[in-house]
């Protein structure tokens, strides 16, 4: 873990002039430095620092069997049978967005990243120093700490979606250090790209009615490439009785963080 870290440590302190060379804002680029997608895009990932491909392969290929595991788990306990979806795992996708926020002289008056939930199936995370927080259902923001050799585990969009709502993707936001540069490095999983993803009709009954459109990969795309975070969720525009309190909140209260959002630095690197 700690390799993979000062691979993304190192790729950053490299100058612009050469990160910019893998800029662009093209969502559906496979690599891209900036402001996602399957097996074997590693040629295309940074070759400065020289260890980097190999150092990153190795902790994206460990922590994509620890997803696989915790698809196991999670599905499970939602009295899903893993097996039936199987091939949607199997095909999934895995990006890794790896983040750099430089120090801030005001932290409290700026974040790393605005409040937002991850479109995929699970993330998986670890950070440099503490700076993720999460929301918590009385809408409280949570610091998660740093704890040695862990890492932090995420519900996405998709998982809600599959769930009927009974799981929620978490809303969560990176705030920014006074003194230190903070890393992260957030290992996106997604079912298969092409999927339409829906509520699991195991969990469709009377009480629990079908309560969100389904979707695929491409209408996540097509939403974020026309939308600006602070317009709000993807999720809320798939659920079929929109509450609109919460999606009030929840956009005024992006807009409020984006507009101080900071200098992030993002390389993503699908796999
Ligand atoms: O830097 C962090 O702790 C959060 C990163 C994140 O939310 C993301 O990359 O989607
Ligand atoms: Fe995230």
């Amino acid at each position: 873990m700690e390799d993979a870290l000062d691979a993304a440590k190192e790729f950053f302190s490299l100058p612009t002039e050469e990160k910019v060379l893998l800029a662009s804002d093209n969502v559906h680029k496979p690599v891209r430095y900036g402001t996602s997608l399957n097996h074997d895009w590693i040629h295309l990932w940074p070759s400065n620092p020289p260890s980097y491909r190999e150092k990153m392969r190795k902790y994206v290929k460990q922590v994509h069997i620890l997803h696989k595991q915790l698809m196991e788990m999670v599905l499970e306990s939602m009295g899903i049978n893993p097996s039936d979806l199987q091939e949607e795992i199997e095909e999934g996708s895995q990006v890794l967005a790896v983040n750099c926020y430089p120090a801030c002289p005001e932290p409290e008056l700026a974040l790393g990243m605005p409040p937002h939930s991850d479109y995929g199936s699970l993330t998986i995370l670890l950070q440099s120093c503490q700076g993720l927080q999460l929301k918590d259902h009385n809408e409280n923001w949570i610091p998660v700490p740093v704890v040695e050799g862990g890492l932090v585990v995420q519900l996405g969009d998709q998982m809600e979606v599959l769930s009927n709502g009974r799981y929620k993707s978490v809303i969560h936001r990176a705030t920014v250090n006074a003194e230190k540069e903070r890393f992260s490095l957030a290992s996106l999983h997604s079912f298969a790209l092409d999927r339409n993803v829906r509520p699991a009709p195991e969990l469709v009954d009377k009480e629990h009615p079908y309560s969100y459109k389904g979707f695929s990969f491409s209408d996540f795309l097509d939403f974020i490439s026309s939308n600006d975070i602070v317009k709000g969720r993807f999720i809320d525009t798939l659920k079929r009785k929109p509450s609109k309190k919460m999606q009030v909140h929840a956009s005024e209260d992006m807009h409020m963080h984006s507009v101080h959002a900071y200098a992030q630095r993002r390389m993503m690197n699908a796999t």
